[in-house]
């Protein structure tokens, strides 16, 4: 499998040096990364502001369970800490993976509940979309459509407008 789009959130600690270092743990496989976001909390809104990004990568030898298993690791490698009784609560880091793409660039479909393709939420979730857009001006999350339609229809819209880029802070930069 070769391609595949990750989400970054953090809203815990240095929520900047989580994000970089997920950028950091997947290495060479990175071939673009968006700017940051500045986000409102979604789904639990009882809780600080988030850091958003979206990476694409790519790696011809990875299953897309490995792209998984690099999402967690990642997230160790940030000494991820968070409320297990708390779904959507805070975190220090969060890496989903979004979608994937396989060698005939045919998107993977999975209802594993270990690892769900396309990310089941990713559709609602205008801190996914609009720094998705910024890598992929024309990208479709498979299964939903046109990312811009998307961003631009019923309450991720109005979602979307509360979002702050945040050009000063730069993530390729693991320094
Ligand atoms: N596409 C996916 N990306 C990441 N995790 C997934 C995916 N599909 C299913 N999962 C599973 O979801 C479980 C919970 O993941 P996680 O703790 O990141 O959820 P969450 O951040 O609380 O919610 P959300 O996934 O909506 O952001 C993980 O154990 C993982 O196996
Ligand atoms: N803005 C924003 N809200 C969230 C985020 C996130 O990354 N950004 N992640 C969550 C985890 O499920 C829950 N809510």
């Amino acid at each position: 499998m070769t391609r595949a789009v990750l989400s970054l959130g953090s809203n815990l600690g240095d929520r900047l040096a989580h994000l970089r270092s997920a950028v950091a743990a997947l290495g060479d496989a990175v071939l673009v990364v968006s700017g940051v976001y500045e986000t409102p909390p979604w789904g639990d809104t009882d809780q600080p502001a988030y850091l958003n990004a979206v990476l694409l990568a790519q790696d011809p030898a990875a299953t897309p369970y490995d792209w998984l298993e690099r999402a967690r690791a990642a997230e160790r490698a940030a000494g991820r800490t968070r409320d297990p009784q708390r779904r959507f609560g805070p975190r220090t880091l969060d890496v989903d993976v979004i979608a994937v793409w396989g060698d005939d660039d045919e998107p993977v479909l999975s209802d594993d509940p270990e690892l769900t393709l396309p990310h089941p939420r990713a559709h609602l979730r205008a801190f996914v979309l609009r720094p998705w857009i910024d890598i992929q001006p024309y990208g479709r999350l498979p299964g939903h459509g046109w990312l811009t339609d998307l961003l631009t229809a019923g309450p991720v819209a109005a979602d979307a407008l509360e979002l702050r880029p945040r050009p000063d802070l730069g993530i390729e930069s693991t320094a």
